[in-house]
């Protein structure tokens, strides 16, 4: 029989600068969830280290030659769920490039996707935030999907969220779910944060999922929180404030394909149209 429900959990955590206490608790948190019955498991962008350009260098790892990697390796066999590994700072073992880099695992424990973020979050608002993660990371050069018995789902990091061709790809490629760690903050946050989950959720009729790191007011970048899952009509159907917390969410594969059968977008495209003009 194939499974047509299976539990999100979005993992809220507060990082802090001690990287073996993040990993520490991030897998304590992973028990959790999968205690109550998560097999999706998603943990936040950064979870091992702050945010921020003056921090990559030195919280970087080798994936998989890593500790992180070997600690999420092992919750998601301990766990028996999917985990989606928040993302890290990665060095390339050959070119020693830095990435912001999300692993995930089976529940085997096996890396089963890497995802090295596109597009990087280099904005300039001035008086308010101006962040250049190009500053010190390069950008990842593909897309990621990896399969599931529930159904394939894809992964983009944080300023990923923006560019909606990415999470277009995936529902046309046959994703159920996009699911963005992120970190957004006190200026974007208000702004943008639930319209973007929501309008990539709406336009593709899938499910989206955000994880957030908790907001730290003595860190150099205050993340917004408000993890989140929206469902494919647009819904929220789990959120949070900004303090540690973790959510949960159905995933219902049968609401799916009602909403996408109520309102069939998917045969109804006009791709006749909308050559040439997609760039
Ligand atoms: N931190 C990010 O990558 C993106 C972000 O904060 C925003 O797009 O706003």
């Amino acid at each position: 029989m194939t499974t047509t429900t299976f539990k999100i959990a979005c993992i809220q955590l507060s990082v802090t600068s001690d990287k073996s206490e993040n990993l520490k608790k991030a897998k304590n948190k992973i028990m959790e969830a999968s205690k109550n019955g998560a097999k999706l498991i998603v943990l936040p962008e950064c979870f091992n280290s702050p945010y921020g350009t003056q921090y990559f260098d030195q919280y970087a790892e080798f994936i998989p030659n890593g500790e992180s990697v070997k600690t999420l390796s092992e919750a998601a066999k301990e766990a028996k769920a999917y985990i989606i590994g928040g993302s890290i700072p990665e060095r390339d073992e050959t070119t020693k490039k830095l990435y912001n880099t999300c692993s995930v695992y089976d529940p085997e424990g096996n890396l089963i996707a890497k995802h090295r973020k596109v597009h990087l979050f280099d904005i300039d608002i001035p008086g308010r935030i101006t962040f250049q993660e190009s500053k010190t990371l390069d950008p990842g050069n593909s897309l990621t999907h990896f399969d599931t018995e529930y159904g394939k789902i894809g992964v983009g990091i944080c300023y990923d969220i923006r560019f909606p061709e990415m999470a277009m790809i995936a529902a046309r490629k046959g994703c159920i779910a996009m699911i963005y760690p992120a970190a957004f903050n006190l200026i974007t946050g208000p702004l943008h944060w639930e319209l973007l989950q929501r309008a990539r959720a709406l336009d593709n009729q899938i499910y989206v999922a955000t994880c957030s790191p908790a907001r730290d007011m003595n860190a150099t970048y205050n993340a917004w929180g408000h993890s989140t899952v929206v469902d494919p009509n647009g819904q929220i159907v789990a959120t949070t404030d900004y303090e540690e917390d973790v959510i949960y969410a159905e995933i219902d594969l049968n609401r799916f394909n009602h909403i996408r059968e109520s309102i069939p977008l998917n045969i109804q495209r006009r791709f006749d149209l909308y050559t040439n003009v997609a760039k």
